[in-house]
């Protein structure tokens, strides 16, 4: 990157302070990388007091030496890139602290200088010194961040389900549904996700802005979104343990359609029980949902399979391992044994030969002697992708990613690494 460039970073501040000012030029330099509509001054507010409440860091990049006439000023971030920090869940209940990327752009007449891989390193290198074990992201394009050592841990698709006369689950309720004003899914929503979030594998905490957004607090545009509405399930003791925010698609769509903005619901019960809601739908034929997990019980539990049509088949959460040790660690296994882990990294962070030994579900991981032989060697990219049981071993090795020096190892981690349930990260940042 050259030197006509200087990164600074700061926190969200609050309205009046110095870095306000700061706040809002990054903001508004995020928008313009992601081809938003420019967002009025309420609107920046409104973002910038989420952003507190999630205390991100905001890092810009700025033209130190000559700013061509008439174009946006010195002051305005040609990159930007956000950081945040929450648990994930990497199974059976285990938390470890993840360093959340977030709002990466760089304005396309400074783009391929090299300010991203600049921003990356530094601030990756940044986060291990802190003490973090791992980073995440949820990526634009699948071409970026493997360079970074990211690799692809959990998937999401998108569906369409008919629900129509052929919709039938074979599911007895235990609980019920009730329509709900919007709202109150404000206070209720991060409730019910904390219930998800414990059992759920490959679950990140939410940002603030989801609660907002789903309750229609905080539409795309910043302003109320009145085309939201609600549903909440109830289980038989009547406590709240599941919701679902949805939209009308409009009379001109057809056939008829409903649009998930988010369902989450904390037990399985829950789960179907929305779903029998959604397919009960007066004058709706179809259900869509954009962010669909991809191991969905759903599918299993309707009479005709075929009512779910499914598309984009995707990457979703990527992790970047910052401290092999410490990310072994942190999780309990399905399957006693040892196995040596040989792991590279280009940048330097996370390399190393380790010994993981595995007995009740609990981990003994060590650095290997030296001299030792890996059982298996892959890179620090395919470690982020096995880890949370998403992501087969077997099939790594079979793309020439992982390569097995004992026989039957990727077999082995395979086992060792699975987790209670399948995987699925129900946040986006
Ligand atoms: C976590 C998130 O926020 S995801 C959102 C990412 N942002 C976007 O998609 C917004 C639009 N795109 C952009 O703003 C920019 O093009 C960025 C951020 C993707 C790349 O920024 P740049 O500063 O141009 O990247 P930089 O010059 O540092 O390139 C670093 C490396 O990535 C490669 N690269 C950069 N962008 C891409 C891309 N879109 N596809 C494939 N490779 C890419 C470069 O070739 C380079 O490779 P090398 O170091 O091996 O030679």
């Amino acid at each position: 990157m050259a030197d006509s460039y200087e990164i600074r970073r700061f926190r969200a501040a609050d309205k009046g302070t110095p870095d306000y000012a700061h706040g809002t030029d990054w903001i508004q330099a995020v928008g313009f990388g992601f081809h938003d509509t420019r967002r009025n001054d309420e609107f920046v507010d409104k973002i910038m007091a989420m952003y507190r409440q999630d205390d991100r860091e905001l890092t810009g990049v700025y033209q130190t030496a000559h700013v061509a006439p008439h174009s946006l000023g010195a002051n305005v971030p040609v990159a930007t890139f956000g950081t945040l920090r929450k648990d994930m869940n990497v199974g059976y209940g285990r938390q470890l602290r993840t360093h959340m990327v977030t709002a990466v752009t760089v304005r396309g007449t400074h783009r391929r200088q090299g300010i991203l891989r600049r921003m990356m390193t530094e601030d990756l290198a940044a986060a291990k010194a802190d003490g973090l074990a791992v980073a995440a992201l949820t990526a634009s394009e699948g071409s970026i961040y493997g360079r970074f050592g990211y690799g692809v841990a959990t998937f999401e698709r998108s569906i369409k389900v008919d629900t129509g006369a052929r919709f039938r689950l074979r599911h007895a309720a235990t609980g019920r549904v009730e329509i709900a004003d919007r709202k109150v899914l404000l206070d209720l929503a991060p409730e019910v996700f904390e219930r998800v979030h414990r059992h759920t594998p490959g679950s990140i905490v939410r940002q603030d802005a989801y609660r907002q957004t789903v309750s229609g607090v905080c539409g795309r545009d910043g302003a109320e979104d009145e085309a939201i509405k609600c549903a909440l399930h109830y289980d038989a003791s009547g406590s709240v343990d599941g919701y679902v925010s949805y939209k009308f698609a409009g009379w001109d769509t057809k056939p008829y359609t409903i649009e998930l903005v988010d369902l989450v619901a904390a037990t399985n019960s829950a789960y179907l029980e929305l779903w029998q809601f959604l397919g009960s739908i007066d004058l709706i034929e179809r259900v869509s949902w954009a962010e669909a997990p991809a191991d969905d019980p759903l599918a299993w539990a309707l009479e005709d399979p075929r009512c779910i049509e499914s598309s984009d088949h995707r990457d979703m959460l990527w992790l970047r391992v910052l401290d092999t040790g410490k990310t072994l660690a942190a999780r309990r296994y399905s399957a006693d044994g040892a196995l040596i882990l040989g792991i590279s990294d280009a940048l330097g962070l996370a390399g190393g030969t380790f010994r993981v030994e595995v007995s009740g579900g609990e981990a003994n991981v060590t650095e290997a002697p030296a001299g030792s032989e890996a059982d298996l060697s892959l890179d620090v990219a395919d470690l982020g992708s096995v880890y949370l049981g998403a992501v087969c071993p077997v099939t790594l090795k079979a793309a020439g990613l992982i390569t097995e020096h004992t026989p039957g190892a990727a077999l082995k981690a395979r086992l060792m690494f699975a987790v209670e349930r399948p995987a699925h990260c129900l946040t986006h940042f």
